[in-house]
């Protein structure tokens, strides 16, 4: 019932000429896994670049990693959300953990963004996921409601509607060590059922993304839990052969 997403999150890696070769390489793939829909995340500066490439591969979209929680006006360095939305982009990543961690996002800056991603007609991809500490404390459930609570509170109860969410638990991005499928169906669960206590219809039909950690090599395990609607895929979605796998792994075909 759900179509699977998968969305690569560049970061702040590459160049224009290893965004080109990397989009063509995936771009040339894209009828193996024509029943998913796929995402490519660059940084804001090569938006334009890639919208251009992927012009002549509609299978494809495009995402910010981050939009303002302003609205155009006197933010020097700031891309806003309407500016992300003229480039081509479908998706935002709202709240990564990078962003949190590094920058300062509270629940309420990521829940701003959040609506005005959907401000701009895109359609937000919520970050959500516990630190190592928080996850030896037990506390993972009560970190991950309180995430998407705070995006409940600013933008009320058909806040998910049109929205994603990302469960990345913080100590699995980029470490090598992935949550276990049991463990993310767990919190995806969790996740769920938190959604269909305000918005039932929403819930059935909320795309939620594992990231952490995929590679071509175990996200199909992951992929084929009830709750795991896809992925949000950083260091192996800058390796065409990589990305290529793990978007297969979403589909029906083989690998
Ligand atoms: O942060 C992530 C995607 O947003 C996950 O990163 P890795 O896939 O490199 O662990």
């Amino acid at each position: 019932m759900r179509r699977p997403l998968v969305m690569g999150n560049w970061k702040m890696n590459g160049r224009r000429c290893t965004a080109q070769s990397l989009l063509s390489a995936v771009a040339a793939e894209a009828a193996t896994f024509s029943d998913v829909d796929v995402v490519v995340c660059p940084p804001h500066v090569y938006l334009g670049l890639v919208g251009d490439r992927l012009g002549g591969c509609p299978s494809i979209a495009c995402g910010a990693q981050d939009v303002s929680a302003y609205v155009d006006g006197a933010y020097t360095g700031e891309v806003s959300a309407e500016m992300a939305r003229d480039m081509g982009c479908e998706f935002a990543i709202i709240g990564h953990s990078e962003r949190r961690t590094l920058f300062g996002e509270t629940d309420g800056v990521v829940a701003q963004k959040f609506a005005r991603a959907l401000a701009a007609d895109m359609t937000p991809v919520l970050c959500v996921g516990e630190t190592a500490e928080e996850r030896d404390a037990g506390r993972t459930r009560e970190v991950v409601l309180r995430q998407i609570d705070a995006v409940f509170a600013t933008c009320g109860a058909r806040a998910f509607a049109r929205a994603v969410v990302a469960y990345e638990p913080v100590w699995a991005i980029g470490t090598g060590r992935a949550a276990s499928p049991d463990e993310a169906q767990a919190v995806h669960r969790d996740i769920r059922d938190a959604v269909a206590r305000h918005d039932p219809e929403a819930a059935a039909g909320l795309r939620i993304l594992y990231g952490g950690s995929v590679k071509a090599q175990n996200a199909r395990e992951l992929f084929a839990r009830a709750d795991i609607d896809g992925g949000l895929i950083g260091g192996a979605s800058l390796i065409a052969d990589d990305f290529v796998g793990i978007c297969r792994a979403a589909g029906s075909g083989s690998a």
